[in-house]
């Protein structure tokens, strides 16, 4: 996400850099507050005007009479067109009017949200809003993380004995609040659902506060709460809250998994869809605003990082440019990251940082999809999409932190060349268009190329300054284990992200030019792909293991840990050697010390078995002809009787077993 300094941004919105190269400037504004029916109280009026705005945006103008007439709504409406007002407006007055009968601790409102950073966003637009009309109303932010334990002990138990009439946050804390905490389950840690939370059901703690007087539930970005697997915290919220209520649900985009809780949560709700008109066909109930211009440039992995940029000839009339290319790493940034895995403390304060950035600063945060959703960054000009998201409808929220409230913006995309290019196609069937760009300006903004230049959209391959780029970018991280080894995390996260694409037609790994996208991460080596056929990777000269850390003390911990691990592999293999060297000394020893023992107890023991069995068949042989006796008197001559003696004996040279059988077969022919 780019934000410029207010210099840069005056220039650029002169010179139209980003325009929108089919949709008509939409008249993002419907009509005076004061048109909305049932009427708003006259502070609140005061105050909205008090703000700067001076007539409603199409979504309030339909969504607030609605709430206000206790209907339950659904709301669609792209991003930045003002749906936080659509609720926060609606909220308060009807709490003002209730206040007057009802004056309890309990709280009136619940805001659901799927983000720290959204929840406290919402929460700042109620402060500002009871504020400015002198409300004696109470917030409480339900966020997991941002404040240490013995902090969130205090603030539980003055919402406990104060209450509070408006209750905002995350999915988990907000269950844990009005649910009470699963009894036995341990803090979470990230925005997203616990996986501790085996169950919404089970022993809890008493709630920390009563929902019986709650008159309004509002769910902020529905479709991403239940995206994010926090359906069971909703479900149990629901379950605690009075039949009697309204129910909103707001997002950009609305999917199918919606359906199910609008039929359990809402009552017969009105759908409030708020289109975007265009005068192109193609694009007609286009579901980005007509500000933004989205533009994808279609770039191999391995020059991404270059970030082509051109600058453009200041004097518009020639419509020619100067040709001189400008590397972005030139112009000096305030630059910030933002992701889940930060720690919570670390990530509020970056994110404050960012948002409250002095007007002449230029900004740019590279972050993670826990910013892709309803943030108001004030003056974001440009959103960069390194790659497109995993699930299609993070698509337009990310492009929507730009071009809000109809001001202009422009967003970007990155698409690998192959089959990529068939996002746009993709895109456009969901009504969302984008055109082309060869380049960035030197703004940082996407280049809008001439007619002429449309034929020949494709990154000018030959153009091979990048080599330079990242081989100064390997040479760099040869030298800093930090970024070396967070390099190999982020693409081991960008493979496996790629391989989750809803769109798996479209992005397909065995398509993927993987080497080139290692190098693209300025990867140093790349093992794994050991085994392809054709190498294209070429491994950094660098022997890994002295990589070191530029932090003194990391580095001295590696060393040692490094210096442990050798002397360990050494003491094994030597242990391993040790071994085969006596297993064979061994055997060495014993075929000349003791060769002729051995060959001695062999040999008994050969003659031992000869003697027992010779002892077997001599006991058999004797038991043999005691049955074969002849009967008394009769004759020895008999000659059947002659030969079976004579079988018998040979018979002798077989086994007991046959012999016996013989016997046996003998006696019963014997007796017939
Ligand atoms: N009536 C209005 N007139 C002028 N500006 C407005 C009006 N209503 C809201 N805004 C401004 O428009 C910007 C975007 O509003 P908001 O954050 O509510 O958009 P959103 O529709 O919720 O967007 P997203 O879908 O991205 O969450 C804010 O800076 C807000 O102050």
């Amino acid at each position: 996400m780019a934000r410029k300094s207010r210099n840069q941004n005056e220039k650029s919105t002169q010179n139209s850099v980003a325009k929108k190269p089919s949709a008509s400037a939409v008249d993002s504004y419907a009509e005076g507050w004061d048109k909305i029916k049932p009427s708003l109280s006259k502070d609140l009026l005061e105050a909205i005007h008090s703000q700067g705005f001076e007539r409603t945006t199409p979504v309030q103008f339909a969504t607030i009479p609605q709430i206000l007439k206790e209907k339950d709504v659904v709301v669609e409406a792209v991003t930045g067109s003002g749906k936080t007002l659509a609720f926060v407006i609606p909220v308060l007055e009807i709490i003002k009017k209730r206040s007057k009968k009802n004056n309890s601790k309990n709280p009136k409102t619940i805001i659901i949200s799927p983000t720290r950073e959204l929840s406290q966003q919402i929460y700042n637009v109620f402060q500002t809003f009871i504020e400015l009309c002198g409300l004696d109303y109470s917030l409480y932010l339900a966020i997991g993380g941002s404040q240490d334990e013995a902090d969130t002990v205090e603030k539980i138990a003055k919402l406990k004995s104060d209450g509070a009439t408006i209750l905002i946050g995350t999915p988990g804390r907000l269950e844990d609040i009005v649910c009470g905490r699963l009894i036995g389950s341990t803090v979470k840690k990230s925005s997203g659902p616990s996986k501790n939370w085996q169950s919404s059901t089970g022993r809890r703690s008493t709630p920390v506060v009563n929902c019986k007087d709650i008159e309004i539930l509002i769910m902020d970005e529905a479709d991403r709460l239940l995206d994010m697997g926090f359906e069971k915290q909703i479900n149990m919220i629901l379950s605690v809250l009075p039949k009697q209520r309204r129910t909103g649900l707001f997002s950009a985009t609305m999917n199918e998994a919606l359906t199910e809780l609008i039929r359990t949560g809402l009552r017969n709700p009105s759908k409030i869809v708020v289109k975007v008109e265009s005068d192109s066909m193609l694009l007609s109930e286009q579901k980005t605003p007509s500000t933004l211009s989205i533009y994808y440039l279609v770039c191999p992995p391995d020059l991404k990082l270059y970030l082509k940029s051109k600058q453009q000839n200041t004097d518009a009339s020639t419509g020619s440019d100067s040709g001189g290319k400008a590397s972005i790493s030139k112009t000096s940034y305030h630059v910030a990251s933002l992701h889940g895995q930060m720690d919570p403390k670390r990530r509020q304060i970056t994110y404050d940082a960012f948002t409250n950035l002095a007007p002449e600063t230029t900004g740019l945060l590279i972050c993670t999809d826990v910013a892709s959703r309803g943030l108001d960054i004030p003056d974001v000009d440009c959103v960069i999409q390194w790659d497109p998201p995993t699930d299609s409808k993070a698509f337009p929220h990310r492009c929507g932190r730009t071009a809000r409230a109809g001001r202009e913006g422009s967003a970007l995309v990155f698409l690998n060349p192959g089959r990529e290019e068939t996002y746009v196609e993709f895109m456009s069937i969901r009504k969302i268009p984008m055109f082309p760009t060869p380049y960035l300006d030197s703004n940082l903004a996407p280049y809008e190329p001439k007619k002429s230049e449309n034929e020949n959209m494709g990154f000018p391959e030959e153009d091979m300054e990048s080599n330079s780029l990242i081989e100064n970018l390997r040479k760099m991280i040869s030298k800093d284990r930090e970024i070396y080894e967070k390099g190999l995390v982020a693409f081991v996260s960008f493979v496996k992200s790629y391989q989750k694409h809803e769109a798996s037609f479209i992005f397909s790994l065995k398509k993927l030019d993987l080497q080139k996208c290692a190098y693209g991460y300025a990867l140093l080596h790349m093992p794994e792909l050991r085994d392809l056929k054709e190498q294209t990777f070429v491994n950094y000269e660098v022997n890994l293991d002295k990589i070191p850390f530029t932090e003194k003390k990391r580095e001295k911990i590696r060393i040692q840990k490094l210096k442990e691990k050798k002397a360990k592999r050494k003491a094994t293999s030597e242990q391993l050697t040790d071994i085969s060297k006596q297993k064979s000394s061994k055997r060495k020893l014993e075929s000349w010390s003791h060769q002729a023992e051995i060959k001695e107890k062999r040999t008994a023991r050969k003659e031992k078995r000869a003697r027992k069995k010779e002892a077997v068949f001599k006991a058999m042989e004797t038991q043999a002809l005691e049955q074969m006796k002849l009967p008394e008197g009769s004759s020895n001559k008999n000659p059947e009787t002659d030969i079976a003696n004579t079988i018998f004996k040979q018979k002798l040279q077989g086994t007991g077993e046959s012999l016996l059988k013989l016997v046996k077969s003998r006696n019963r022919s014997g007796n017939n």
